[in-house]
């Protein structure tokens, strides 16, 4: 990673806690955080749980004033209206969230979203005022037809399409093959990827703000092997689903630094 760039390192529950387990998983995350907090000076570190829970992390967030970001696993492309089970932006926004996932394979693949879908949704999320976290990421089969980088450089295209110099957003490089498989990629092969995507963003918004976009990696993330995706120069950052659960595993993962010999 590159020292223009604040890492970091999030985690996206997907649909585990309830809004009780949400309070008691976030009071001893910041416990343990804030025992070490000379550990990740530099470090954001942000959790992306399920919408119930929203409000409640940002009542504990803000009465405690913990340095923790946090935001929504999925947008709606609308802003309101008739528009059953959506959340939009705005409402986000109102919680004070930082972030929102978009495009992420589980919503790929399970919810059949396509490129546009990601766009508009990446595109509400930005004029909304909330960073999009923009999820993409190739399956084995894709592997077996295209180099490793084809299909995420493409969907990033398509995602960015509406996006323009000095927008905020951030990447996130999820080989699906790597999703809670417990063997995540090599961090050769993310920053391989994690290169072509800073190009793509690159012809996209910019060198300027390609030199700032945050592009993570995700896929099996662990205390044991963040070392060497955070050494990768293109990769400032990791999407953390499984072991973001275990509070020890995901304050040790966020503070990688103690482990890692620059
Ligand atoms: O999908 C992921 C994060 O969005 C990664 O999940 P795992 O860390 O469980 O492999």
């Amino acid at each position: 990673m590159s020292d223009a760039r604040t890492p970091l390192i999030a985690g996206n529950w997907k649909m585990n806690f309830d809004h009780l387990q949400a309070i008691a998983f976030v009071q001893k995350l910041a416990w343990s955080l804030r025992d070490a907090r000379h550990d990740f000076d530099d470090v954001e570190v942000a959790v992306f749980p399920p919408f119930t829970d929203l409000r409640s992390v940002q009542t504990l967030v803000q009465a405690d004033k913990l340095e923790l970001k946090y935001g929504g696993q999925d947008v709606s492309t609308h802003v309101s209206g008739a528009f059953t089970g959506e959340i939009s932006a705005t409402f986000l926004k109102k919680l004070d969230a930082e972030y929102v996932i978009v495009g992420h394979s589980e919503r790929r693949y399970r919810h059949v979203e396509s490129d546009e879908t990601i766009a508009a949704k990446a595109k509400a999320a930005r004029d909304g005022g909330i960073v999009p976290l923009i999820c993409v990421g190739e399956t084995a089969k894709d592997l077996e037809r295209h180099e490793p980088s084809a299909v995420p450089a493409n969907q990033l295209r398509g995602a960015l399409i509406d996006f323009k110099p000095g927008d905020e957003f951030v990447v996130a490089y999820e080989p699906v093959w790597a999703i809670g498989a417990g063997s995540p990629a090599t961090p050769e092969q993310a920053q391989n990827v994690a290169s072509v995507l800073r190009e793509v963003v690159r012809q996209a918004v910019g060198d300027e703000t390609a030199a700032k976009t945050r592009i993570l990696y995700g896929g099996s993330v662990k205390s044991d092997n963040i070392v060497g995706f955070m050494k990768c120069p293109d990769v400032d950052g990791v999407l953390v689903g499984g072991a973001s659960l275990d509070v020890d595993e995901f304050s040790a993962i966020a503070r990688y630094k103690k482990h890692a010999t620059y």
